[in-house]
């Protein structure tokens, strides 16, 4: 479980990146933090790996002040996976994978064992193990970001706009993966994005952010749809807008859902 419990943190001659946010994460949930860019959701993701730390207020996890653990060692007991993959350009695939493991202490042949183990399940093939970051493409490397971030078998994973930068229908892929994975695996996840379908797709809980990461809303995928708190809100999930507005229409004795434009979505299946 991550708790944060009243965080602000101001930059150095800045206003206030974030103020007064309090948030309870369960353990083995995902909860996806979604806002406007600006809106203090890398700052609040950093303060749970200690790469942030707060101007007031505390991070607990498992009850422990994450002040008072070793930031190193927190860390690396923690997956961070980047929107731009962060891999060490001069190392291969499998290296960058067993990074971690191989800093706390397991040995070389072993890590690079379990990091072939680890390309499989990202959906990756080994023949890419030997070869370096800038030979993959921006969705291959953002999958070997996941397996370097899951090599130590962290508890906890972060991920900030892990899939921005890669096409539509990579980054589809990528999600697909992940619900997979965690499905197999899970983990307590928090997950940055700007884009409300991704957060909607992702999220057991989802946190639509203002500015200064103030909590706009927070709930379910279903709950936020169903009744978004404000007109804040209504915009930001796009609630009025016609792709989201479905209604039912039968078409030689078959019901078809169209969308405020009148263009099919899907059909229903009794
Ligand atoms: N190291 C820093 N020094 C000074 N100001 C910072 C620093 N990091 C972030 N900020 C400021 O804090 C605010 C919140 O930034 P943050 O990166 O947390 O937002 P974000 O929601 O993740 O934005 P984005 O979606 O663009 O990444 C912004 O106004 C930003 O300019």
């Amino acid at each position: 479980m991550i708790r944060f419990e009243d965080v602000s943190k101001t930059y150095p001659g800045e206003s206030a990146a974030v103020s007064g946010f309090s948030l309870e994460i369960p353990s083995h949930r995902s909860v996806v933090l979604v806002g406007s860019s600006g809106s203090g959701k890398t700052t609040l993701l950093r303060m749970v790996n200690r790469m942030v730390d707060p101007t007031s207020g505390r991070v607990l996890i498992d009850d422990l002040d994450v002040r008072d653990a070793n930031p190193v060692l927190l860390r690396r007991s923690i997956g961070y996976v980047l929107q731009q993959g962060g891999l060490l350009p001069h190392r291969t695939v499998l290296d960058n994978i067993a990074t971690v493991p191989v800093l706390n202490g397991v040995s070389r042949a072993k890590a690079r064992t379990d990091a072939l183990g680890l390309l499989e399940r990202v959906g990756l093939s080994e023949s890419l193990a030997k070869r370096y970051p800038a030979e993959l493409s921006g969705g291959q490397q953002q999958r070997v970001g996941v397996a370097r971030a899951l090599a130590s078998d962290p508890n906890i994973l972060l991920m900030d706009e892990p899939f921005g930068a890669v096409d539509p229908i990579v980054r589809r892929e990528l999600q697909d993966e992940l619900l997979r994975l965690q499905a197999d695996l899970g983990k307590t996840i928090l997950f940055v994005t700007h884009d409300i379908d991704e957060a909607f797709l992702l999220g057991d809980q989802v946190v639509v952010l203002r500015e200064h990461g103030r909590i706009a809303q927070q709930g379910t995928p279903e709950e936020i749809l169903a009744h978004p708190a404000d007109d804040f809100v209504r915009d930001f999930i796009g609630a009025d807008q016609a792709q989201r507005t479905l209604s039912i229409k039968n078409v030689g004795g078959q019901d078809i859902a169209v969308d405020g434009n009148g263009k099919p979505v899907g059909v229903f299946r009794s």
